[in-house]
């Protein structure tokens, strides 16, 4: 599903990542820890195409994605890849049904194509009574469980997730931690997420470990 291969990428003189090898398998929950500073958030962004490594290549489902670039590369990112953040990024002038669409209004879709899925996953999420809602009248477990369905909206092919329970209590987290293993038992989706949380990242199928910048592959010291 998703190969990485030498990735480098340096700030200036900092080297943040030093030669990182990777590869996830369709249908698996892949966790990624490291201390603060250790180059995880800067790892799933290049994973997910939203920045480019110094060195090294990315492929997911065979498209080298370090390659693309315009409109092919914002195409490949909108059909095939769902991100879930620490804070939702919801947009505050739509409702909650606009913003879980809006990845696929954006892929050009009509909202009334697309509207019978999204209330679909709303409902899957368990936000099925909040579809008019305004992003501000909404919980913050709430607001998650709508960036989930959002980024499920296009039936991507990996979901990336950035600390995606950093910012819940923690009934409302391990609420997100069941989800995520929901929907790959029901849906068959992949996950790559990135998080400090030892709960979260002990229910993944892998955890790796990121630190001094490569794969740290010594998995008895972090058990
Ligand atoms: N745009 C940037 N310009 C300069 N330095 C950056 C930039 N983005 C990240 N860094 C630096 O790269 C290093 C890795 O950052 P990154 O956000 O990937 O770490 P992280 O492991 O996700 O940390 P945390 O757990 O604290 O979120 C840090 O030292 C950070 O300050």
């Amino acid at each position: 599903m998703l190969k990485a291969q030498g990735i480098i990428k340096s700030y200036g003189k900092l080297n943040v990542l030093k030669g990182i090898d990777l590869e996830i398998k369709a249908n698996e929950i892949v966790s990624i820890m490291g201390a603060s500073g250790a180059g995880k958030s800067t790892l799933l962004q290049i994973l997910g195409t939203l920045d480019l490594p110094n060195g090294g290549q990315v492929w997911i489902d065979n498209t080298e994605i370090t390659s693309l670039s315009g409109d092919d590369l914002a195409k490949f990112r909108n059909e095939k890849i769902g991100f879930v953040f620490q804070f939702h990024n919801l947009l505050p002038e739509f409702t909650a049904l606009e913003n879980v669409c809006m990845p696929a209004l954006i892929a050009g879709k009509q909202m009334s194509e697309v509207e019978e899925k999204g209330k679909k996953l709303m409902t899957l999420l368990n936000v099925g009574d909040r579809f008019e809602h305004k992003p501000t009248e909404l919980s913050g477990g709430e607001q998650q469980r709508c960036a989930i369905a959002r980024a499920l909206i296009n039936d991507p092919l990996i979901i990336f997730a950035d600390e995606p329970s950093g910012n819940l209590d923690s009934n409302n987290a391990e609420g997100l931690h069941n989800l995520f293993l929901e929907l790959r038992d029901t849906m068959n989706q992949t996950f790559v997420i990135v998080t400090h949380n030892h709960e979260l990242a002990k229910m993944a199928d892998r955890q790796l470990w990121i630190s001094d910048g490569k794969m740290d592959l010594s998995d008895d010291i972090h058990s």
